[in-house]
Parts: C-alpha cells; structure tokens; sequence
C-alpha cells in the first residue's frame, strides 16, 4: 500500500486573495489577503483613511472589486452572493431605523423582511441587552443604545459572520465597555465569528483574538494577537563608557545582545542575568552609566509599522 499524502488545507470564514480596489488615481485597497479562522474575533486595525470600510464594502458585496477575489465560508462571493449574504450580518456606518418606532417595532420590520420566526426579536433583544428599553421611541436613546440596536438587527438572521466597522466610535466609556462586551461573548455563545474594525489598537488589544493591521490600502501584519504582543516584551538596554569593547567582551563570556550606537541592548532577559551582566562588566573595570528597561508599548510597535509604510 503507497503512502498517501493528504493536504489539509486550514478553511478560513473569510479568505481574500490580492484583494485590490481602485479609485481613480487611488489604490484603497492594495493585494490584500485577509484570513479569517472560524470562531476568531478578528481586529481590522488601522489610521483613518487607510482603507478599513473599502475592505468591509467589498466583503459585503457592496462595491465592486477591482481586481483579486473574496471568497466567504469557502465559497466565492461573486458565485454565491446571496446565500453567503443570508449568513452575514454587518453594521457599517451608523445603525439605520424608525426613530419614531420602538426597538421591538423596528425589529418586527427587518424580520418580516428576513422571514424569520417573531421568538427571534425577544432573543436579539436579550442578546444586545435592550429588552428594558425595547418599547421606547429609538429617538430618544443613546448612541450606545442605537449602536446595540444595530447590532440586534444584525443578528436577527443568526449569522454565522458578524461584520462591525468602528462600532465604539462616538460612544461614551460605558458604551464602549458595553459594546465591548457584546462582542466578546458572541463566539463563546453561538459560534460566531466577529471581523471588528477600529482605529485604535487600545481597542483591538481589549477584544481580538487575531489582527489585521492595513495601511494605506496594504495588509502590513496578520497574525495571532499573543505575536503581536510577544513584540511588545522588555528590553533591558545598558551603557556604559566604552560599548563596542564591552559587547565584544560580553560575546567571550556567552551573553548574546546586541550593539546599538552607544548602548548594549539584551532582549527579555531574566533580572539575574542582568546582574550577572552587571558584575561581570564592572568585574572587568567598565564603567557602567546606566541599566534601564524599555518597554515598548504596542501603540509605539503600530505606530512604527504604519508610519514604515507611510514614509515608504
Ligand atoms: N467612493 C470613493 N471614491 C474615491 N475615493 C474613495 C472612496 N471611498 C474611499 N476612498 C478613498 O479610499 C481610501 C480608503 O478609505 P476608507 O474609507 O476605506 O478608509 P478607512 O480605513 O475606513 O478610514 P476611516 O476610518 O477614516 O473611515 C481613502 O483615501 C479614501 O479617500
């Protein structure tokens, strides 16, 4: 019997390949191949401008690409479109409604639309926490409140796929923890799959699982959030009078660092090896100015990756 090699290959929710679109002289959206693994809340992180709700429209059929493919839950969405649409739910922009009529009243609107089963408002309801208020003219609530409306409309016609551009702009911080919340609990209790945008990392680093960071119009990391956050470890950085002879004489006796104008730099070194660094230079008559710990946040590590690409 020969060996026979099976090819798994990891099926993503959402998947785009060299994704482009063009406006004129604007390329928004440049060769972006997006990956999404099922369950993942998926942080769609970059500046104002950088072409964040382009990628949104284009996976939500709603412009036209210009060149490159979408495909969603394996299937291309040029093919399929409308049953892949009939899993997706999206809030892009703010939430629209009858402000005049309750949440439960705009609710019965969209599900008459969506045809499915009344026992569905009631859940929606509960799920974005508005049942208290559920009677109420939309007019006279919060932001906060509409933005959860949104989102229940969103979720009335049980989405395997959530998609929320900047759903805590303009909110208050108990707003945001609120909506925050909301999109935490989502994949735990029914299996959702999130793709959230914002253009604060603060944001992303609160709720996501895995993060797309675009700027100008390409997709400059994709990865786990625990890779992005590994790069935001210590740094122990050491000067002392003479650097160069120091690094080398650090290199006969095995500490590996590095060399930087006039510094040793020693990645995510234990406290005890900083003291065994410490000895052994002043042991060997260096002079050592000063031992201190950089911590680089992940703001600074995002901001240096975008600005990479806007000075580029
Ligand atoms: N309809 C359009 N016609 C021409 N240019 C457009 C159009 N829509 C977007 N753009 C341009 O494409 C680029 C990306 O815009 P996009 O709105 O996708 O960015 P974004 O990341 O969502 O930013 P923001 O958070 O500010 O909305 C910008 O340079 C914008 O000016």
């Amino acid at each position: 019997m020969g060996l026979e090699v099976i090819r798994v290959e990891k099926q993503y929710i959402v998947k785009t390949t060299n994704l482009t679109k063009q406006f004129k002289s604007t390329t928004a959206v440049d060769k972006v191949n997006i990956q999404i693994p099922k369950g993942a809340i998926y942080g769609f992180l970059g500046p104002n401008g950088a072409g964040k709700t382009t990628v949104i429209k284009l996976l939500l059929g709603l412009i036209k690409k210009s060149a490159g493919s979408v495909s969603i839950f394996g299937k291309e969405l040029k093919k399929d479109k409308i049953s892949i649409l009939r899993q997706v739910g999206s809030l892009v922009e703010s939430p629209s409604y009858y402000g005049h009529l309750s949440a439960r009243r705009n609710l019965e609107i969209m599900r008459a639309i969506l045809q499915v089963p009344k026992s569905r408002i009631q859940e929606v309801l509960e799920i974005v926490k508005l049942e208290e208020n559920a009677d109420r003219p939309v007019k006279g609530y919060s932001l906060g409140m509409k933005q959860r409306l949104g989102i229940a409309q969103a979720l009335l016609g049980q989405p395997e796929l959530l998609i929320l551009d900047e759903p805590t702009n303009g909110l208050d911080p108990s707003g945001i923890i609120e909506m925050r919340e909301l999109i935490k609990s989502l994949p735990g209790q029914f299996g959702m799959t999130v793709l959230v945008s914002s253009h604060l990392l603060s944001e992303i680093d609160q709720i996501a699982t895995e993060v797309g960071i675009i700027s100008k119009g390409k997709l400059i990391f994709q990865d786990n959030i625990e890779v992005l956050r590994k790069q935001s470890l210590n740094k122990i950085r050491i000067e002392t009078n003479d650097c160069k002879a120091a690094w080398n004489y650090l290199i006969t006796k095995g500490y590996k660092g590095e060399f930087e104008e006039n510094h040793l730099i020693f990645p995510e070194v234990d406290k005890t090896i900083v003291a065994a660094i410490v000895r052994t230079l002043v042991e060997s008559q260096f002079d050592v100015y000063r031992v201190e710990e950089e911590k680089r946040s992940l703001e600074s590590i995002f901001l240096e990756m975008t600005e990479e690409v806007q000075t580029s």
